[in-house]
């Protein structure tokens, strides 16, 4: 059994950053950049009027002063024509400004009586003008290294930026194994129960920006294994759910050793997720993941999860927050223990309470909790108030 700290750096050092293709920029939300974007203009591209009200010349804005309105500026159409002094124009917001060295005064702040203007007799000291350049200048960088988030695409977007350089989605083939499992919407017979992993695992690669091909459930046979393991050719990356194990219908350790697999560890000191197995068959990465489902979802929170980032080029490794015991706790095993817990608000820090029972099938329990507790391995029993670290959900 080899620590948890160990076992993800060997599943990192199984995959890489993929190649970058080209998407538009609708089809970039959650993608991740492969190279920086560079703003095309500047932005914004001219002194623009913050505020609907009137532009006049810094030199006429005085208390009470009476200006004569010659022209209308708003977004989009400019006001081009020759100003004096003492002349004031109509502005909206977002209108470029019609000379350098202006005021917007409010329109709620002026006595409009036909074409004449009266300023207040208090004036505001902002000139409610975005000055030229104000948000970001031609050719800045931009390069989150990060899914792009919705804010992202915005600015992306305001940098006249139509399409993006991004790593290549992971293809994921998903392999359940065992001959107790059915799919959702089919009879179990009396001895079977539903394949909950696949939906888990798939929608947490998803989430993570993979591709998903959800294989048919592989049998306890290693026929079944092999042909299983025979639709994911191409796939960056094979997981494997259940048959991790020690039994004699363990199986997915011997079929992938056949199929030439270079293992990089079988086992590790965690609870849940002991039996879990990374290696690499050819140029593709294996994750074993054990079938139990708490321990498969939580082994591809803490591994699938990281290796997909990498594989987009980001750091996703888990990081852990501090919260204050809300309960006493034994001491812990020789495996870190992930234990499902509820948080509740706190004063500085929240508080956190581990679920009734961590028994590994639980997958309600799993649902309805919001973090996982880290218990060191070896650690000793903690009292209510200790504070400890735990990874969100
Ligand atoms: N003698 C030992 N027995 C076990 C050990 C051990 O060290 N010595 N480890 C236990 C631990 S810890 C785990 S975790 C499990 C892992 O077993 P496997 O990875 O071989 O998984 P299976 O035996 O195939 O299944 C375990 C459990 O999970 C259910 N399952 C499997 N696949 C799915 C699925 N897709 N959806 C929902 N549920 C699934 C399966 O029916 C079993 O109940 O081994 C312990 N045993
Ligand atoms: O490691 Mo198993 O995952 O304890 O149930």
């Amino acid at each position: 059994m080899i620590p948890v700290s160990e076992a993800l750096d060997k599943v990192l050092a199984l995959v890489a950053p993929l190649p970058a293709e080209t998407v538009p920029l609708r089809a970039g939300l959650g993608r991740v950049l492969a190279a920086p974007v560079h703003a095309t203009l500047t932005q914004p591209p001219f002194d623009a009027s913050a505020m609907d009200g009137y532009w006049l010349a810094a030199a006429d804005h005085r208390p009470g002063a009476r200006l004569r309105v010659e022209g209308e500026a708003a977004a989009g159409r400019g006001y081009a024509g020759p100003l004096a002094p003492r002349q004031a124009v109509r502005i909206f917001t977002g209108a470029p400004c019609p000379a350098p060295g202006g005021v917007v005064v409010l329109q709620e702040d002026v006595t409009r009586e036909g074409d004449t203007i009266t300023l207040p007799e208090a004036l505001s000291s902002s000139d409610n003008i975005r000055p030229r350049g104000q948000d970001f200048a031609e050719g800045m960088e931009y390069f989150p290294r990060a899914p792009l988030t919705a804010r992202d695409l915005g600015l992306i977007a305001a940098m006249n930026v139509a399409t993006l350089s991004v790593h290549r989605r992971p293809v994921v083939a998903l392999i359940a194994t065992g001959d107790e499992l059915v799919m959702p919407g089919e009879a179990p017979g009396p001895d079977q129960i539903l394949s909950s992993n696949s939906f888990v695992l798939a929608a947490l690669a998803e989430e993570a920006g993979a591709e998903v091909r959800m294989l048919p459930i592989a049998r306890d046979t290693e026929d079944s294994l092999r042909f299983a393991f025979s639709l994911a050719e191409g796939a960056d990356l094979v997981v494997t759910a259940g048959g991790a194990s020690v039994g004699e219908h363990d199986l997915v350790g011997a079929v992938a050793a056949e199929l030439g697999l270079e293992r990089a560890f079988w086992k590790i000191a965690m609870r849940p997720g002991k039996p879990l197995m990374a290696g690499r068959v050819g140029a593709t990465a294996l994750l074993g993941l054990p079938g139990n489902p708490v321990s498969a979802t939580v082994c591809a929170l803490l591994f699938l999860r990281p290796m997909l980032a990498k594989m987009q080029g980001f750091d996703g490794r888990p990081v852990p927050a501090r919260a204050v015991l809300g309960a006493d706790v034994g001491p812990t095993g020789p495996r870190t223990h992930y234990m499902r817990a509820r948080l509740v608000p706190g004063e500085s820090l929240p508080q956190i309470l581990p679920v009734e029972s961590q028994d590994s099938a639980r997958m309600r329990l799993l649902a309805e909790a919001d973090a996982l507790l880290i218990r060191p391995l070896g650690d000793g029993p903690r009292k209510a108030g200790d504070v400890v670290e735990f990874l969100p959900l």
